[in-house]
């Protein structure tokens, strides 16, 4: 009920933009232009499928909050996003998933540059941990062609900023990464994400292994971010989802149940099941 609360307060703070969504969408249009199309989508480990045939649209310069019970497939869906599920052995996808209108699975794509243009940050901080702050953020850039060291850093200034992060660490670039709280290492593995220019940008429970106020940083800083990127973010959290997301899609057994405005998820479900979900009767 708790998260009623929550929903309700946050609906009722943007009544005019919660409701006026509801409507468009009714009317099938979408609040935002399409950034992400996900069509047919399912996913197998070896001969099991874990997903079974998602198809759901991404607006551009929002956030889109994936939620449901452990187990129900919500990494294994953003890791299709940007071929990071085909990279376990026996693993395997079927249907599309367009990005700007063009199908990242097409033949002939190169899954490396759809990695860099959809970048990802992880459950827990995945610093390289023989890096240094400067060469962590650096690190995709150097990978990706021959710019040169001012240049390169500036890039690293840029993106330690969008991170909120510059001020903490600019006067000591140099140190380790490893020597960064989990929260300040979780805001660089957004830069280093932020450092290559991404569209788009995937997050996978990113506070969860976080205390609260550093939870509070990255959710100020996630809901900055959507001015420039377009962000789908998976969470155990449905205060956090009812937070930050623009829209939200339940998700039980690999199946999408029911994806909405956010406000409308969680104040009026229309599945029985997203109702039992959100309302802590199960999961
Ligand atoms: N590498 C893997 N090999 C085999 N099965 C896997 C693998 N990773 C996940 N699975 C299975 O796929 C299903 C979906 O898992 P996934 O991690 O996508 O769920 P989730 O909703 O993100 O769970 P959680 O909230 O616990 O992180 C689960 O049944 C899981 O056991």
């Amino acid at each position: 009920m708790e998260v009623l609360r929550v929903a309700e307060r946050d609906a009722a703070s943007t009544p005019a933009s919660a409701g006026e969504a509801n409507t468009r969408e009714r009317k099938g249009v979408m609040e935002s232009s399409i950034k992400l199309s996900v069509h047919g989508l399912s996913a197998w480990y070896g001969d099991r499928k874990v997903l079974h045939g998602v198809s759901l649209e991404v607006g551009a310069k929002a956030i889109t909050a994936i939620i449901g019970p452990s187990g129900c497939g919500k990494s294994t869906l953003i890791r299709c996003l940007n071929r990071m599920h085909e990279v376990v052995p026996g693993a395997r996808v079927e249907g599309s998933v367009y990005v700007d209108g063009a199908d990242i699975y097409a033949p002939g794509v190169d899954p490396v540059m759809v990695r860099r243009r959809i970048g990802m940050v992880f459950q827990r901080p995945t610093p390289f941990p023989t890096m240094s702050i400067f060469d962590n953020v650096a690190s995709g850039l150097r990978l990706g062609g021959r710019l040169p060291k001012p240049q390169i850093a500036e890039r690293v200034e840029q993106a330690l900023r969008a991170a909120a992060l510059w001020d903490e660490v600019k006067d000591r670039l140099n140190a380790p990464a490893t020597a960064l709280s989990g929260g300040q290492q979780q805001r660089l593995c957004i830069a280093r994400a932020l450092a290559v220019d991404p569209d788009v940008l995937l997050l996978d429970e990113p506070t969860s292994a976080l205390d609260p106020a550093a939870t509070a940083r990255i959710e100020d800083l996630v809901t900055e971010l959507k001015q420039r990127y377009t962000i789908v973010i998976v969470t155990h959290n449905m205060q956090q989802a009812a937070r930050v997301a623009d829209r939200t899609a339940f998700f039980l057994n690999g199946e999408l149940i029911e994806y909405g405005p956010t406000s409308a998820i969680f104040t009026r479900p229309r599945d029985k099941r997203t109702e039992d979900y959100i309302t802590g009767r199960f999961g």
